[in-house]
């Protein structure tokens, strides 16, 4: 059956003995971007669907989202090859098998309805206030990389939010844990990449796994310190907030971090709890500091469209100091679209894979058969011409505002789907309360060696694959005060 789908939807690429198709993505992290951009690109031109040859395994690659509707509906299973994250994740949700998986959805979903967003938007009004301050060396000051900034934002938000914990790594730009965090993800990366690094008895003698062994161990040490402290803090101090509660805010409806509420479940282990922690620091971290870094990439790119922001920022705060409340965040719609399109163009996990459990009939009338895999490059979805127009790969965030009907899932930046990303509010108020909280205070420009360019002339933003979307130059911006 798996043959009968490869004959029937074929690919652009020639299928090489034992490896496939996998010499496509061999390389460096930027070349193994541009294979999975190519395997994209191939399945637009195909009419929406290709097939990917990973060894010996076959991969439906799908950029149509009439196909995916369906396909993220039925098809919940993470492929096999994400056994490489969960050495990190565990059982943790974003990649645990279904059976494990359902039960904590169930108990996270409500922790990010609307009615708790407005709690967490403190949380970003008030870390907003510290980045902006942290900014202010780099104002006036020639190009920098605007990236360790963000991940100390988003690091300390969703420590704060999900966990109820302090991290202050942007008082004391303590990273470790996010440095150590990138280099298991490249390697992890690079090895879900080339089946020959799959085997434990190669890879084990290897250099890269010492490295990826200790870094793994410093990661995985730093949430199991986390959560064993909250643990003890719920436990011992049901009736009082803890040195780590003090400033979180709660809910009019009595809502608890994420941690409080799997700890108070009672039926979680102290490994279950650790890996549902890792997830929100894993899940909520990078991804949201790649979509305000490529907003910020984009702003810089585009003045007239910064401008319209500040406009937008200007009517609801005129020249007062005054802290923002969490309805301006709300009523800032165009930079909600900006952020939309600069995610649409540069979604911050580019590719997600699945695995079809149960024979799945598509809309086209292809039988999808039992334990084939699926890739999704998200990257290709989001600029698929038929959905996006001729200019799919223009930056025209009003084509968010237009009124355009367009397909849901031909977004998708967070997914879709009962496995879609359960953070996806979660982190639009974030990197809108960070972004209005730059814009308000410094102009963007574009890094040194780009101010003598027009903007008409500016080389392409080089991107690179390491498990997310990365700028190969790492986010590198100038700020100008504004007063
Ligand atoms: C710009 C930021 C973000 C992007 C682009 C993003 C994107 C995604 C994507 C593509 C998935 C995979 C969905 C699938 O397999 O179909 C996912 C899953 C997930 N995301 Fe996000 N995410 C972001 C931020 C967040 C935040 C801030 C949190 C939490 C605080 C979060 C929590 C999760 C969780 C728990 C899952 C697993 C969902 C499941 O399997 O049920 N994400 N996200």
């Amino acid at each position: 059956n798996i043959m009968k789908v490869y004959k029937e939807i074929g690919s652009g690429f020639k299928k090489m003995p034992l490896v496939g198709h996998t010499y496509l993505l061999l390389g460096n992290d930027e070349d193994r971007m541009k294979g999975f951009q190519m395997i994209g690109n191939d399945a637009i031109k195909r009419g929406g669907m290709s097939c990917y040859w990973h060894g010996n395994r076959l991969f439906v690659v799908s950029v149509d989202p009439v196909e995916l509707d369906v396909i993220l509906k039925n098809c919940l299973e993470k492929d096999d090859l994400m056994k490489f994250s969960r050495i990190l994740t565990g059982n943790g949700s974003i990649f645990a098998p279904v059976n494990i998986w359902h039960r904590r959805r169930k108990l996270l979903n409500p922790h990010f309805g609307t009615k708790n967003q407005n709690n967490f938007m403190k949380t970003f009004i008030k870390q907003s206030a510290v980045l902006v301050d942290n900014l202010r060396k780099e104002a006036d000051n020639g190009t920098f990389s605007v990236w360790d900034y963000l991940t100390a934002y988003t690091l300390d938000s969703v420590c704060e939010a999900t966990l109820g914990v302090q991290m202050n790594s942007q008082a004391h730009s303590n990273l470790e844990f996010l440095r150590s965090f990138d280099v298991c993800s490249s390697l992890g990366a690079a090895r879900i990449c080339q089946p020959w690094l799959h085997s434990d008895i190669i890879y084990h003698r290897l250099q890269r796994y010492k490295t990826y062994q200790k870094n793994t161990e410093y990661v995985l040490d730093f949430v199991k310190q986390i959560v064993q402290s909250k643990r003890r803090q719920v436990e011992n101090e049901p009736d009082s907030k803890t040195q780590c509660d003090k400033q979180i805010p709660t809910s009019d409806n009595g809502m608890k971090t994420v941690l409080e509420l799997l700890i108070l479940n009672k039926t979680f282990n102290d490994v279950e709890l650790q890996e549902e922690a890792f997830v929100m620091i894993i899940a909520g971290t990078d991804t949201s500091a790649i979509g305000i870094s490529f907003t910020l990439l984009m702003l810089a790119r585009y003045p007239d469209v910064q401008e319209k922001v500040y406009q937008e920022i200007q009517e609801l705060f005129g020249d007062s100091e005054r802290p923002p409340e969490v309805e301006d965040i709300h009523r800032l719609l165009y930079l909600d679209a900006v952020i939309k399109e600069a995610m649409r163009l540069y979604p911050p996990a580019p590719v997600i894979i699945r695995k079809v459990e149960r024979e799945t009939k598509l809309p086209s009338g292809l039988i999808l058969p039992r334990d084939i895999g699926i890739l999704i490059p998200i990257w290709s979805v989001n600029r698929n011409p038929k959905y996006w127009g001729d200019d799919a790969d223009v930056f025209r965030p009003e084509r968010f505002l237009d009124g355009t009907k367009r397909h849901p899932t031909a977004f998708m930046t967070f997914s879709q789907g009962p496995r879609a990303c359960l953070g996806f509010k979660f982190a639009m108020n974030s990197a809108k309360a960070a972004l209005a909280s730059i814009l308000r205070h410094y102009r963007i420009k574009p890094p040194s060696e780009l101010t003598s360019m027009s903007p008409g002339q500016y080389p392409p933003i080089r991107v690179k694959f390491a498990l997310m979307t990365r700028d190969v130059d790492n986010f590198r911006i100038q700020l100008e005060s504004r007063s």
